[in-house]
Order: C-alpha cells, then structure tokens, then sequence
C-alpha cells in the first residue's frame, strides 16, 4: 500500500511501544524504514519486542525503561534521545484504563490513570516540542485518543476525562506550535484487539459481543489497519494535516453515543465488580 521507504528518515519515539497496539505502529513503521525508540516501564517486554522488530524490518531500535508519569524521568530520556539524534515524530500511546463504578474510586486509582494519560502525554509533548523549537526544526506529535474524547464514557471516566484533555491539548498546539513547524494529529480508535484492553475493559465477553455487533462493519478492528493509518499520518504525504482527530471505528461512533456500550455494566452486581476489581491488573 505505500512506497517500502515512507518513513526512511524518520526518527520517531512510541510510548508504550513494547506491546499492543503500540508495538504493531513500530512494528509498521520499521517496516517503512523508520528508526524507532519505544519506551515503557517493563524492561523485559521492551527487549523482546525491539529484538523482535530488528529481526523482522533490520531497523534500528532503541528501548528506554520510563514511567512516562514521572516528568524528570521523561525529560532525562528526551535528553538520552536527543544525544543521539533528534527525534522527527512523537506518538503518544502508553495508556492505563480498566472499568470501575466511578463513586468507588479512590484518589490514587483517579491519578492512575489521570497520570500515564493525560500527564505523561503532556510531559512527553513538551519534552518534544521544547527541543524542536530550540533547534528551529520542525517535527509531528501523534496522540491516541479515543472516541470518549468527545462523548464521555461511563465507568472509564479517568479515561475518559484523560482523552479529553489531551485531545485539547494536541487541537491547542496545533495552533500554538504550528508557526515552528509542529503538527500535531489525534487518532481515536474504536475496538482493537489487545490483551490489556480486553482484560481492563471486557472482562465479560458477551458485553463485547454485543459491542461488536454495534459496529457498522460488524468486527473489531484490525492492527494493521491502524498502522497504516498512523503511518500515513507521520509521513510527509500528511504534512498538511494540523490538528485534526482522526476516527477509525467501522462506523461504531456515528451509530453509538457514550453509554450504550456499557449498558450491561449497570446490571453487575457489587459481588461481580469485587470479583473483577481483584482479578485486574495493578
Ligand atoms: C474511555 C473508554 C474507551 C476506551 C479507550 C481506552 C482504552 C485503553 O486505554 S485500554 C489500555 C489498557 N491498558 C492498561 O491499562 C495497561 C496499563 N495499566 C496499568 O498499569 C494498571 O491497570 C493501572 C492503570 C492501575 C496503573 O498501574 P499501577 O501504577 O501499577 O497502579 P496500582 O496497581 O498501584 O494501582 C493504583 C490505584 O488504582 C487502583 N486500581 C487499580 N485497578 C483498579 C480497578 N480495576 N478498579 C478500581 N481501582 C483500581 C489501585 O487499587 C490503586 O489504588 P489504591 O488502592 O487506592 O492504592
Ligand atoms: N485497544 C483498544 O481497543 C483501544 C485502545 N485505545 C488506546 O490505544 C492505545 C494503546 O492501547 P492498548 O494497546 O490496547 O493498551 P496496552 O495496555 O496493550 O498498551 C499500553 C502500553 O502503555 C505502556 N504504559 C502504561 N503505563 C505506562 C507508563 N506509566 N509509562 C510508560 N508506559 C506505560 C504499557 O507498557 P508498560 O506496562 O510496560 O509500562 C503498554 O505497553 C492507548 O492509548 C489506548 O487508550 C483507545 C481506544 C480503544
């Protein structure tokens, strides 16, 4: 579908790289010649997928273990990137959600997800946006969002909330950093396939059967169909592209507002939820 060397200079960091829908977007754009640094906080993931990716694409890959919450410790991996060459492309994609009545949550399992989400993209954008400009050099911010950006969506709504403000984020810079030659672009997803979002967020897999069946196209997503999205999106075929929020869903967004596919959470019982909350991740 694209020239084999789209992305042949481009030098381009994906948080949360080491798995899911991340790992696929270095995988696709190692493919099309990008050297790639992914970043995460398990080392062991981020070494398997890099050795990984070299051996599929021989594209250079550099790991960086970071806690994208912790600003210092962003800042030190920007100054650990740069010495080695400037970044052309940031893709904000580490992410943490997982369901919950909201009146349960407690302050820490808020800032959880508040933190990686919306903090950590903001720290990474700036640790980007800073350099370019200092440099005078242009560059791309791509952010995943989610159609809950938008919409809301009930008992994600850390997620939610966290969507929407990086949303906000990403449409502000694209008219404060674009005079430097910045641009910034926004991918909401709709239902992807990955092991994290499916144990987080669809615990009970009838009510993701009955997602599945709201979507116009009738099936869930599939990775490279986003990669290639964010692909083009990062290359210079999009360079008028500044801003925007690209859906891909089958459709799913136009059909459904923010709640109907969480209808069946309503029905859980508080035994149902303590069973998912001790069996979850964190
Ligand atoms: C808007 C909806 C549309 C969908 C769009 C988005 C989809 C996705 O983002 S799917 C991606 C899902 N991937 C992940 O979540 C992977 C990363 N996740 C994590 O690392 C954890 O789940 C994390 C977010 C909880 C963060 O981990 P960590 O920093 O290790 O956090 P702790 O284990 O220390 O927990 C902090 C705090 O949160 C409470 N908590 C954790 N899980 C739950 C839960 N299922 N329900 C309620 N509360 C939870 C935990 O108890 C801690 O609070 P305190 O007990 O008060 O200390
Ligand atoms: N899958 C889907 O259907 C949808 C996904 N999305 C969005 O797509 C993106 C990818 O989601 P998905 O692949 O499903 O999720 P995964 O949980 O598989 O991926 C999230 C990645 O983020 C990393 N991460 C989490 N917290 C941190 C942190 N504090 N610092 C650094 N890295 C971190 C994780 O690595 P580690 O744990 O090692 O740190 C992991 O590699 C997210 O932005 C998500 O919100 C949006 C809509 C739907």
């Amino acid at each position: 579908m694209f020239v084999t060397d789209l992305l042949k200079t481009k030098k381009i960091l994906v948080t949360g790289g080491g798995s899911g829908l991340g790992k696929s977007f270095a995988a696709r754009l190692a493919e099309l010649g990008a050297e790639l640094v992914i970043c995460g906080r398990r080392a062991d993931v981020l070494e398997t997928t890099a050795e990984e990716l070299r051996r599929a694409s021989g594209a250079k890959v550099a790991t960086a273990i970071c806690d994208i919450r912790d600003a210092g410790a962003v800042d030190e991996m920007f100054s650990r990137i740069w010495s080695e060459g400037p970044l052309d492309a940031l893709i904000n994609n580490a992410a943490g959600n997982f369901i919950a009545r909201t009146e349960t949550l407690s302050p820490r399992a808020i800032d959880a997800v508040l933190d990686i989400v919306l903090h950590g993209s903001f720290y990474c954008s700036v640790a980007a946006g800073k350099r370019w400009i200092a440099e005078g050099r242009g560059g791309s911010i791509l952010s995943i969002v989610s159609s809950a950006a938008n919409s809301g969506r009930a008992f994600t709504v850390p997620s939610a909330a966290a969507k929407a403000g990086v949303l906000a984020m990403m449409k502000s810079l694209a008219v404060e950093w674009g005079p430097h030659g910045i641009r910034t672009v926004s991918v909401a997803p709709g239902l992807f396939p990955t092991k994290a979002a499916w144990s987080q967020l669809y615990p009970d897999g009838s009510k993701l059967l009955s997602e599945e069946m709201e979507v116009p196209l009738r099936r869930t997503g599939q990775h490279e169909e986003i990669a290639n999205l964010v692909a083009y999106l990062l290359s210079d075929g999009a360079s008028y592209i500044n801003g925007d929020c690209i859906t891909i869903d089958g459709g799913r967004d136009l059909q459904n507002g923010g709640g109907s596919g969480v209808m069946g959470l309503f029905s859980w019982t508080p035994e149902r939820w303590d069973a998912f909350r001790a069996n979850s991740r964190g």
